[in-house]
């Protein structure tokens, strides 16, 4: 059988570093160790490789995911799928915007490693390996962006990083993977819903995330109501409730038009308008804050910014965070 075209997208982060063993520092090496390790690749593949920068994923902005995302259109029809090496710490985020915005339905992994190339037990070429054969799969085809490490395929829209350091970091809490990667082959066990897909040109709208804390008052929403921010997420507390102090800091942010989603900052469940007392769902809720249907503070945060690029309708935007 003939090899497929996969698209291979090397971004930078702990898979394409090593660690000097004189400081114990792990760096970004002038050569990526990845480009060295490909033999095992090309059996499995017929790899295009393409480096449009070599960052650590802290580094990351919605500039190089927008990046990411033309890159892959500009090769739609060349490949039949396309794997991105990326670092963790941002890695659900850049998956998730990808998710969103790249339009058909060509299988797209995006992996990462915990160690980098030297270390022992390194998991990068591993997680990469694992990422192709994902990607080949017919399986693959139209499950949206897929995150593969440590034997495992999530789906971009629920995978977090759930520990610092730990192979196994990244995990679904709230539905758990929909496939695993064996020694014999890759087992999808779990269909994705299907989720909305948005079209945008550019991806510059300024959307800020703050986490609510017992005692938390107005003076961060006041600092947000100087900038020129365009949307805000909060992770607020429980099902999703705010001390009554944030409320004449949220009241002026609505009268300046910015719109405001509510997650939880709790790691499972969904924030919803339940409680009736001051700062309680319900009031967030009347005064047209939107309840987000599970994201997390940081994913809600990426929809957001891809909504007000789409010049999405203010009635919209709640609509689109239920699906
Ligand atoms: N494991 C990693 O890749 C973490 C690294 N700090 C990064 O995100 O670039």
């Amino acid at each position: 059988m003939d090899k497929k075209k996969i698209l291979l997208i090397h971004t930078g982060g702990t898979i394409s570093m090593s660690e000097d063993v004189e400081t114990g520092a792990v760096l970004t090496n002038e050569e990526n160790p990845l480009t060295r390790q490909t033999k095992e690749l090309n059996e499995l593949a017929h790899l295009i490789v393409e480096e449009p920068f070599q960052l650590p994923s802290p580094h990351i902005t919605q500039k190089e995911m927008l990046i990411l995302r033309n890159l892959i259109h500009s090769y739609k029809d060349k490949v039949s799928g396309v794997v991105i090496t990326h670092g963790t710490d941002t890695l659900e985020e850049t998956a998730y915007f990808l998710d969103l915005t790249v339009k058909g339905s060509l299988p797209i992994v995006v992996t990462g490693a915990m160690r980098s190339s030297n270390e022992i037990g390194s998991d990068g070429l591993y997680n990469l390996i694992s990422s192709i054969r994902v990607a080949i799969c017919d399986e693959a085809d139209g499950k949206g962006v897929l995150v593969v490490l440590n034997d495992e395929i999530h789906t971009a829209e629920n995978v977090t990083k759930t520990h610092t350091s730990n192979v196994s970091t990244f995990q679904s809490p709230q539905y758990g993977p929909i496939g695993i990667v064996t020694k014999r082959g890759v087992l999808f066990h779990h269909l994705p819903v299907q989720h909305a897909h948005f079209e945008i040109e550019q991806a510059d709208k300024q959307v800020m995330l703050i986490k609510a804390h017992a005692g938390m008052d107005s003076t961060l929403l006041g600092a947000i109501a100087q900038t020129t921010c365009d949307g805000l997420v909060i992770e607020a507390l429980g099902q999703g409730n705010l001390p009554p102090a944030m409320l004449p800091g949220i009241k002026d942010l609505l009268a300046r038009k910015i719109p405001i989603i509510i997650v939880s900052r709790c790691f499972n469940g969904i924030a919803q308008d339940v409680y009736g007392y001051p700062g309680g769902g319900k009031e967030l809720k009347e005064l047209g804050l939107i309840f987000s249907n599970g994201l997390n503070g940081q994913k809600a945060r990426i929809k957001l910014l891809i909504a007000l690029e789409s010049r999405m309708p203010f009635e919209k935007l709640e609509e689109m965070f239920q699906l």
